[in-house]
């Protein structure tokens, strides 16, 4: 038997396979549709995080394999993302423009059957989520090479949103040009946080080329685009969208570089039985204090998982302290240990409580 004569009865399982998957799609779309008519009868939210983070933990903890779990979860993301796209097209605002490690979060969070809104800055993803011309925000709130964003975390300190999950994704830059060379090229435009993550290589392969910091990457890919001198640092993603050629890929100093970030609106997660909670809060100035701020932790069994303190630029005090602990301010041990925290602290606020998602 030649190889096409051995194929073809394989590929003819995998045609019926096939019939019974797209009939079972969108057998599981009808009833999401239905989810959809009951949601609207009482204005209830489209997105539930805590709902689809069960659903993904689920389709893991079944999975008998071939299939790799996370190769099943990024399949159950994207049918969870149409199935919701047939309730309503959930609107994100993020950095961009197009292209931006931004917008790779908020594809990895919602699915591709989202609308997504890209904004100039920060800012303007918190302003448009709080005046509801998004659903939610997608927002940056750590670099592991570079840590804190610092405008990120000043602007929850003062926003009437909340956070409804974080994912961490990795971040590979790549050097692009037009041509996919050098030559001719006089400037390297990236992002200052980029530019940051990438300057030992840079150092070492370019020190004598001039680099200009701009307000996102995706911008830098699409001025090189229009302009042989101009060279950019992004993401292979952004690249591509502008027709690139890359230089030289992963120039980041760290191979293990990732962002984290927060998804932000005015949605507030029921628990989904592995959750986190950020917070953030400020003491007094004096001995002990942080000490005794975080007693009540310990006190009723509750774990930090991130500790991350930022002057006050802003308000009152000299510190505010950006806490996440495990999970959900609705369970009783937590909602006693925040209580407890709160008697404190002079300054407190619950800035969400989340699923933990992978
Ligand atoms: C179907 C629902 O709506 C959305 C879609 C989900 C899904 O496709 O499984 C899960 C949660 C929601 O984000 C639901 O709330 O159950």
């Amino acid at each position: 038997m030649n190889t096409d004569d051995k194929l073809k009865p394989l590929r003819e399982r995998i045609d019926s396979i096939d019939a019974q998957i797209l009939d079972l799609l969108n057998q599981r779309a009808r009833v999401a549709q239905e989810v959809g008519h009951v949601k609207a009868e009482t204005n209830a939210p489209v997105f539930r995080p805590e709902r689809e983070a069960q659903v993904l933990r689920k389709v893991a903890d079944r999975n008998p394999g071939p299939l790799a779990s996370v190769a099943v979860q990024t399949i159950f993301r994207e049918i969870m993302s149409c199935c919701r796209a047939l309730e309503r097209r959930v609107i994100v605002a993020y950095l961009g423009p197009a292209g931006t490690f931004s917008e790779q979060a908020v594809y990895k969070q919602f699915g591709h059957a989202v609308e997504g809104l890209p904004c100039a800055s920060i800012d303007e993803v918190f302003r448009a989520t709080e005046a509801g011309t998004a659903d939610f925000g997608v927002v940056p709130v750590e670099n592991s090479s570079e840590g804190a964003i610092n405008r990120t975390l000043d602007l929850l300190l003062q926003t009437t949103l909340s956070i409804s999950g974080t994912l961490s994704i990795p971040i590979h830059h790549s050097l692009m040009s037009k041509s996919g060379t050098m030559n001719g090229v006089t400037r390297i435009l990236a992002h200052s946080q980029t530019l940051a993550q990438c300057q030992v290589w840079l150092n070492q392969n370019y020190p004598n080329v001039e680099r200009q910091a701009i307000f996102s990457n995706g911008e830098a890919a699409r001025l090189a685009a229009e302009d042989q001198t101009v060279a950019a640092i992004a993401s292979e993603i952004a690249g591509e969208r502008y027709n690139l050629g890359v230089v030289k890929a992963h120039v980041q100093d760290d191979p293990h570089n990732r962002t984290r970030f927060a998804i932000i609106g005015r949605l507030q997660p029921g628990p989904s039985g592995k959750d986190l909670t950020s917070l953030v809060l400020a003491v007094p100035n004096k001995a002990g204090a942080v000490y005794n701020m975080l007693a009540p932790l310990a006190q009723h069994g509750v774990s930090m998982t991130r500790f991350e303190s930022r002057p006050a630029r802003i308000g009152t005090w000299e510190y505010y302290f950006y806490v996440d602990v495990e999970g959900h301010s609705a369970e009783d041990h937590v909602s006693k240990a925040l209580d407890a925290l709160k008697q404190n602290a002079p300054f407190f606020r619950v800035l969400g409580s989340y699923p933990v998602t992978l």
